[in-house]
């Protein structure tokens, strides 16, 4: 069982609870500590009674974290469309700022960390799908588990008011040991069966990318990239857990992640990530062009081998790695960048993949990197906003999260976002699953319509649709 040794909560909250009184505001009170394992399914399903609904998870493709979110002791939310990134990077910091922090690990992604994303357009006329959803929302949970490195760590966040007493110390003790007792449980893993599924305009939506492509065609856009959804209709209530389970079984290379929000789930599995900062060191992916995975290992190189040669694919992924040269090289020095893309395999389909390294300047945050490099023209287009505002015009739908930046900040500046594709939104017993494609000039609906619905296939197939 997990247990807690030392604890220095009691101290801390009496602290806040007399700063806040001194400033009229409330503080935050935050305690690291390092506990026994604890598997992260297992901690994200002990909160499912009390937290359920205001849950996030996190695994990065390496297992070199994971990150589980319980419960929610602040939120930042927003629907304003200009200067969002500025506005929440303005908001977590004045939160951190009074904060007071027992931390004596250091460990990144431990302590206050806000945990979140963007839509991918605050533009676009936000429908009742994604009404649970501000379009810039981040959590900062009351309990997280965090494992890093093979060390689990377990962070409580309390925020004090100047209306709390001392007595709101063994609430959240209570609250703590209630749950870690919780985390022994077995996971239930509930399945449930498709009943019916809705192909959202699939003719069209072919319509739609010959109408994209021939307007390339003439210019001065290049690149467009169009998105759909299906939606499903399963016989019982989706279980986010059981969704989980499988995509950290059968997506291993992505990211897997969830993010509740008033009982609505964003899930999924992104191979693609936006940006990672630790420290000074950025990371970046330029993820486009995509072909089938081969039956057998000679059909698979050969798929392969004929992505790496072709002309459409390779075009494709070459606005990606042009527009994040250029957004790195802005922000960064010592810039990496291979000359030639190389394949990323994943169980449902391959990509031509780009790995961009480099050194951030002092003033540039986790955030401005996110704002400059989103979205990427594999997710938007070439060049950025007209792109965007193409999409925005021709597309009969509302992407909300998908294809946002989806990811997580700590307290000392550090963070990582995934592009949040491969990805769905789950409702009660319905789910609405999204998939894009890159159009260029020489795309043709049929054979990028073959595309999506390789890409819908990591959550279909979580979802227990195919
Ligand atoms: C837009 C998606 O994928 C992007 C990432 C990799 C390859 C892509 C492509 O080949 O079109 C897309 O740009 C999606 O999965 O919905
Ligand atoms: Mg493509």
């Amino acid at each position: 069982m997990v247990t807690i040794q030392r604890t220095e909560l009691k101290e801390g909250i009496q602290a806040a609870i007399e700063k806040a009184k001194k400033n009229s505001a409330s503080v935050l009170v935050s305690e690291v500590q390092k506990i026994d394992s604890c598997l992260p399914l297992s901690f994200f399903a002990a909160g499912k009674e009390k937290y359920g609904g205001e849950r996030f998870f996190w695994k990065h493709p390496s297992e070199e974290r994971y990150m589980i979110g319980l419960g929610i002791c602040k939120e930042i939310a927003s629907d304003q469309a200009t200067d969002r990134f500025f506005h929440v990077e303005k908001e977590w910091g004045s939160f951190i700022s009074q904060a007071i922090i027992y931390d004596d690990e250091h460990v990144q992604g431990t302590g206050p960390t806000a945990f979140g994303g963007f839509s991918f357009d605050p533009h676009k006329e936000k429908t009742m799908l994604w009404s649970n959803y501000a379009s810039s929302l981040f959590h900062i949970p009351r309990f997280m588990l965090s494992i890093t490195d093979g060390h689990t760590y377990l962070t409580t966040n309390v925020v004090c008011t100047n209306e709390c007493d001392s007595s709101y110390y063994m609430e959240i003790e209570n609250e703590r040991q209630e749950l870690l007792a919780q985390t022994r449980e077995h996971v239930k893993l509930e399945l449930v069966s498709l009943v019916d599924r809705l192909e959202v305009k699939p003719e069209a939506w072919k319509q739609s990318v010959t109408q994209v492509v021939e307007g390339l065609k003439q210019g001065p856009l290049k690149k467009v990239v169009l998105a759909r959804e299906l939606r499903l209709i399963f016989n019982g209530e989706i279980q986010s857990e059981t969704v989980l389970n499988r995509l950290l079984e059968e997506q291993k290379d992505s990211y897997v992640f969830a993010f509740e929000s008033h009982g609505d789930c964003f899930i999924g599995a992104s191979p693609e990530r936006l940006v990672k900062k630790n420290h000074d060191q950025v990371f970046s992916t330029c993820l486009a062009g995509s072909i089938a995975r081969g039956k057998s290992e000679a059909e698979d190189e050969l798929l392969g081998n004929s992505l790496l040669k072709d002309d459409k694919n390779l075009i494709e992924h070459q606005y990606v790695v042009d527009m994040i040269k250029e957004a790195i090289e802005d922000t960064c020095t010592k810039v990496t960048i291979p000359s030639h893309p190389q394949l990323l395999k994943l169980k449902h389909i391959q990509h031509l993949y780009t790995p961009v390294i480099g050194k951030a300047d002092e003033h540039t945050s986790l955030l401005a990197l996110v704002e400059k490099l989103h979205p990427t023209p594999a997710l938007g287009g070439l060049p950025k906003e007209p792109a965007v505002a193409k999409i925005r015009e021709v597309e009969d739908l509302d992407r909300g999260f998908f294809a946002g930046p989806i990811g997580w900040m700590d307290y000392q500046g550090n963070g990582e976002f995934a592009v949040a594709i491969r990805s769905g939104l789950i409702q009660g017993n319905e789910a609405s699953i999204f998939a894009g494609c890159g159009l260029v000039g020489d795309s043709r609906a049929e054979s990028e319509y073959e595309e999506t619905n390789m890409k819908f296939k990591p959550m279909l197939s979580a979802l227990g649709g195919i």
